[in-house]
């Protein structure tokens, strides 16, 4: 178990939900990982995270409803059962998916661009605080993530959008080494 910061940044790694247990989360913990969502840094406290939460069966119903909108928007010719049945069944042996959305406040000043960094800090928060409780965490921006027919099934605003879906459950196979493929001199330039 990761004990300092640096450990849990390090050691947090994907874990696809096929490679989850069936094993639930108690919705106090999310609860706890959605407070620390809530710390994130915005750019005129504009806090402009919004999740929202599928447990129980929710999550079930979520995945097929995934699966629905995936038929219903694709046309025939482009349509792969394969998808749709991958989509249905991604959070089979997950406890918990989260949809993860950028609400945009009413302070035109902040650029959407902040708005989003925003959100994807205080998603890092949740994926961190998963991997220091010893969960197991997914952010995927497949299937219709993407599409305005998943905007609108989550009931946002004109200028919201959709960021990705969190898979949260446990996995009782070892976790992958991590790999970065691009060398740091890449990445930090020094001056
Ligand atoms: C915004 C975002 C979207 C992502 N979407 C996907 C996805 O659709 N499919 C996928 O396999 N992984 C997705 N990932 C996870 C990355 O594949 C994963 O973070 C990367 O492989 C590095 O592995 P690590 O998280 O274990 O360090 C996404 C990550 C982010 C931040």
């Amino acid at each position: 178990m990761a004990t300092t910061i640096d450990e849990v940044i390090i050691s947090r790694r994907t874990v696809k939900p096929t490679n989850m247990n069936g094993q639930k989360i108690d919705n106090e913990t999310i609860g706890e990982l959605l407070q620390l969502a809530d710390w994130a840094p915005t750019h005129g406290y504009t806090e402009p995270w919004y999740y929202v939460i599928f447990s129980g069966e929710k999550v079930q119903q979520f995945c097929n409803d995934h699966a629905e909108l995936y038929r219903a928007q694709t046309p025939a010719d482009k349509f792969l059962s394969g998808n749709y049945e991958k989509l249905k069944h991604q959070g089979d042996l997950a406890s918990h998916v989260i949809a993860i959305c950028v609400k945009r406040g009413n302070n035109p000043k902040i650029p959407v661009l902040e708005e989003i960094a925003a959100v994807a800090c205080a998603t890092e928060n949740i994926l961190l605080g998963a991997t220091a409780r010893g969960l197991a965490s997914y952010w995927g921006s497949g299937g219709m993530t993407y599409h305005p027919a998943m905007h609108d099934y989550l009931g946002l605003g004109e200028e919201d959008q959709v960021l990705g879906f969190l898979y949260l459950g446990y996995t009782s196979e070892p976790v992958q080494a991590g790999r970065r493929l691009k060398p740091q001199a890449e990445k930090f330039k020094w001056m």
